[in-house]
Parts: C-alpha cells; structure tokens; sequence
C-alpha cells in the first residue's frame, strides 16, 4: 500500500466550532511524518480524527474521508480500526496497578497477537528491546512503572503500543516532557521502526522534526499551510507562515 492514511476535505467541528478546515493528506507507508504547529492549531484532533477518538468528544463533528490502511475509518467498528493503530501520548500514562512486564503484554493479549506464554514473553521482550528499555528493566518486570522515571515511564507506554504489533503509530508530543537522554532513545527507537510500519506523529518542535521527519505538514488554525519532504519544508518554507513559525515567531 502507498499510503498508509488518506484525508481528503477533512472538517472538524466541536460545539460548532471549526477545529479543521479542509484538510488534505497523504502519509506514505513506511514514513516518519510530523504534524507541525503551534499551540491550538488542531494537531492532536487530527489524530483523534485517525483513530476515531473524537467519536467519544461530545457534540463533534466530522465531514470528508479519511481512509487508514486503505479502509474508509467509518466503514469499519472503531475497536478493530485501533487494534492496527498504536498511540502515545504527551504524558506518560502507563496503567498504575500493571507491572512492568503486563503493561506491555495486555495490548498483545487483548489484540490476540501472542498464542502462548512463550509468544507473549517474546513480543514483550521485542516491544521493550525496541522501545530502548530493555537493559533498564529486564531483571525488574514485575514491578510496578511507578518505580522508573518519566522518561522510562514514556518508553515503556512506546512498548506498549508496539506490543500491539500496530501497522501505524500515532504519537501525540511523545517527548514533549522528558529529558534529552530520553527523547533521543526515543527518535532512535522511532527511527529504527520505519521499516515496519508508518508513524504520524505532532510535534510543535521543529527541531524534533528536523532529526527524524520524512514529510512535514505545518498546520495552522486547524489549515495545511504547507507540506512535503521535511528538507523542503524545513530548508526552503514556501509560505510566510511556515516562515516565521521555523524562526520561532508564531
Ligand atoms: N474536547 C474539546 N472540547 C472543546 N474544544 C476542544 C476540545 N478538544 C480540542 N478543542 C479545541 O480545538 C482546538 C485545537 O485543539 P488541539 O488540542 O487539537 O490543538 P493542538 O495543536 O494539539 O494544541 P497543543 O499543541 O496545545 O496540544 C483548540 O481551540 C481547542 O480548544
């Protein structure tokens, strides 16, 4: 498949307001492709729009057609839509009363990815290998995340959504508060990825798209400004607004 996701003419309304207008996209398959913009513009609502999290925001409204993986997202139950889409959000939110080891084996489990035990401790190993994390918790599974660190807080809820085995994988300012160490263990574990499925992911930082992006998309006031390969969006902006808000102006 080329694209992984499609939108055309999307709208987004929330209690009548436009949150997204007329936004038009197509994410390679196999890409790093980030959401670029500042504060408000609607980044992480076209994310929910991907996964169907907005179905569960009151008085929403959604026009146009997005298709993920080929499928048109209304066509198909939001539960077997988001068995393919892993997602990571802003703040660390590993389940509290999980261990370590069953925070990463549940997505598995419920997605019906592992058959046995054995299985099930290979998919964990992989997801937290992947996830960078491994070496750091290997010999500590079944305790709980409260024990680690924000950062290792936010690479085991990366293992967790890869423990899906998802073709795409949302990620909502993943790095958005945690220290440099972490953030890079995380574009590495991004990065390393790619040749297995597809990541959208928001960010409001251009640096952070500057190291690992494909494609970028500037959003602004919930419009696609701007998009295309990131050196062309990063070195040679087009429009004003992508201008100032790579100077730090917006
Ligand atoms: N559940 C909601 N109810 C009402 N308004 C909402 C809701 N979610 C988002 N909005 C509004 O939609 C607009 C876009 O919000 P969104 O969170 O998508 O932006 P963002 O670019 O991700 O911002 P940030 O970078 O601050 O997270 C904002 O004006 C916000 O107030």
């Amino acid at each position: 498949m080329r694209y992984a996701v499609e939108i055309n003419g999307l709208n987004v309304f929330i209690r009548g307001k436009k949150i997204l207008d007329n936004v038009n996209l197509k994410i390679p398959a196999n890409t790093i492709f980030t959401i670029m913009g500042p504060s408000g513009s609607g980044k992480s609502t076209l994310l929910r729009v991907i996964n169907r999290l907005i179905d569960l925001i009151p008085f929403s409204k959604v026009e146009g057609k997005v298709y993920v993986l080929g499928k048109d997202i209304y066509s198909v139950d939001p539960y077997i839509l988001r068995k393919h889409i892993g997602m990571v959000f802003q703040t660390p939110n590993p389940f509290p009363h999980l261990s370590i080891y069953d925070n990463v084996a549940l997505g598995a489990k419920l997605n019906g990815v592992a058959k046995n035990r054995k299985e099930l401790d290979k998919i964990v190993e992989w997801s937290l290998k992947t996830a960078m994390l491994w070496d750091e918790v290997k010999d500590r599974l079944r305790e709980l995340p409260s024990k680690l660190s924000g950062g290792q807080r936010q690479r085991l809820c990366l293992a967790r959504a890869l423990a899906l085995k998802p073709k795409l994988l949302l990620l909502d300012e993943p790095t958005a508060n945690i220290d440099p160490v972490n953030t890079w263990k995380i574009e590495e574990a991004l990065i390393s990825l790619k040749n297995q499925l597809t990541i959208i992911m928001v960010t409001h930082s251009p640096h952070q798209a500057t190291r690992i992006s494909d494609y970028i998309a500037f959003l602004y006031m919930g419009r696609i400004i701007e998009q295309g390969p990131s050196k062309q969006i990063l070195i040679n902006p087009q429009n004003e607004l992508t201008q100032k808000f790579l100077k730090g102006g917006i």
